[in-house]
């Protein structure tokens, strides 16, 4: 599905990422680690067109990211930031409606199955009470569940998500990595996930990119990166695997 290579990028002097190759698949969930400052967010900003001036190739579904238009891009693919940037009073669900904006033509109605998607991802989300709410009122966590709601309501192929859960309580960032679970398996959804919990990492991604100072130090299978002496030369901390499902992080 996604294809890097030889990717390089720079802010000015600064080499952040360093030739980096890597492919994804579809109908997985990546996750991609590594230290503050290692080049994870820039990575995502340029898999998304964000940032357009690097050096080397990325190809979605063999076709240069280059050669998208925003609006072809917007019809495959949605991203959550961790911080929501809405100043503008929009209800709730205003905001979920924005993501169906890909589909539509200008100063046109929502139609029936916008109207339907948009209830069901609310209600999938937990967000159906904030409907009439004005979204700056939310709170972190509530504001990034309406952002996610936007999103499911472009009905993605690929959803990539930069510390998308950053602010949410345990019970809904299991529920939604949950729910990701499901869309990749039965839907066959791409999922790029940026998060700084291993835990949980371990316990939902099917693959692992590890970035550090710009390189990517390790790719592949979840099983075959998350290895405690692996995590211990990324991030200088001890680990133990306590059994099939997850590491634990023990204090130094
Ligand atoms: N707009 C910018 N201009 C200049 N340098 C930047 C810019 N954005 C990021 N950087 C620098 O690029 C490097 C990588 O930043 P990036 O945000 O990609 O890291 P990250 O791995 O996502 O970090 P974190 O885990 O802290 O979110 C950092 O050293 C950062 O200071």
């Amino acid at each position: 599905m996604f294809q890097v290579k030889n990717l390089s990028f720079s802010y000015g002097e600064k080499e952040t990422l360093r030739n980096l190759n890597f492919q994804l698949e579809e109908g997985t969930m990546t996750t991609i680690i590594g230290p503050n400052g290692s080049g994870k967010t820039t990575l995502l900003n340029v898999m998304t067109n964000n940032l357009d001036n690097y050096s080397g190739d990325v190809y979605l579904r063999n076709k240069s990211l280059k050669d998208y238009s925003i609006k072809e891009l917007s019809q495959n693919l949605a991203i959550v930031y961790q911080n929501v940037d809405i100043k503008f009073p929009f209800t709730c669900m205003e905001v979920v409606a924005m993501g169906r904006t890909p589909f539509s033509s200008r100063m046109k109605d929502l139609t029936k199955e916008d109207s339907e998607i948009i209830y069901e991802v609310m209600d999938m989300t937990d967000t159906t009470c904030f409907m009439n709410k004005d979204i700056t009122c939310l709170s972190g966590g509530e504001k990034q569940r309406i952002m996610l709601a936007r999103a499911l309501a472009q009905t993605p192929k690929i959803l990539v998500l930069d510390e998308a859960f950053s602010n949410m309580d345990i019970k809904y960032t299991i529920k939604f990595l949950d729910l990701l679970k499901e869309k990749v398996k039965n839907d066959g959804m791409t999922v790029i996930n940026i998060m700084h919990d291993l835990n949980l990492t371990d316990i939902y991604s099917d693959n692992i990119l590890a970035l550090s100072k710009g390189n990517l130090v390790k790719s592949g299978k979840t099983e075959d990166v998350m290895k405690p002496q692996f995590i211990k030369s990324l991030f200088g901390i001890n680990t133990r695997k306590i059994s099939d499902r997850g590491l634990a992080i023990l204090p130094m």
